[in-house]
């Protein structure tokens, strides 16, 4: 068990699970995009160590960048997306992949679909790490996933609590 300022967290996924299962999306993806040159953009903060190491875990050419948004404050969605950081790669007629490390309600994702589309993308596809099917409240289609989830608050591997968390190199479930 570990606490994190108030709440106490259980431990969830393991490091060596997170791997395996990278190793698995890394190939798969790597075999849909050989010969595209795919625009990789990660979610900051969130995706930073999901996309790290899934990137090792791919053996094609592909340009990585990030975009940043926030909508959480502690364990709860403020039901608004803030824009932080733009986008700054010429999406045109590229094929996209937006690595996150958890859908929860898709509102996040609903968000940043908007603003990748609105750059005339040839394809957008999405990888996410967590989903939550659960607490899904926002229709999003998601290509790849990592762990498929219950609707309970998770920290570590990227993920937060109120800021905190993020460098855990496993994940915790609320307790
Ligand atoms: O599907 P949703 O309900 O929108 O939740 C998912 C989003 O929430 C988290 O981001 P957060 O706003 O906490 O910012 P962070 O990545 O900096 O932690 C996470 O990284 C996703 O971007
Ligand atoms: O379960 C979660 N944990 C951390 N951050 C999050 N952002 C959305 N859902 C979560």
């Amino acid at each position: 068990m570990i606490k994190i300022k108030d709440k106490e967290f259980v431990p969830f996924i393991s490091a060596e699970e997170i791997d395996i299962r990278l190793k698995a999306l890394g190939a798969q993806i790597s075999k849909d995009f050989k010969n595209d040159n795919p625009i990789i953009i990660g979610v900051l903060n969130g995706a930073f160590m999901f996309l790290s190491d899934l990137a090792k875990y791919l053996d094609i050419p592909t340009e990585i960048s990030f975009m940043k948004v926030a909508s959480y404050v502690g364990t709860d969605s403020k039901g608004e997306v803030t824009d932080l950081i733009g986008l700054e790669s010429d999406l045109l007629n590229r094929r996209v992949i937006v690595v996150e490390d958890i859908i929860d309600t898709g509102l996040s994702m609903t968000h940043l679909l908007k603003t990748i589309n609105t750059k005339n993308p040839k394809s957008v596809s999405v990888a996410t790490l967590l989903y939550k099917p659960d607490a899904l409240r926002y229709n999003v289609e998601v290509d790849y996933i990592g762990f498929e989830i219950e609707n309970k608050f998770v920290v570590g591997y990227g993920l937060d609590y109120d800021g905190q968390g993020r460098n855990i190199p496993s994940i915790y479930q609320l307790k």
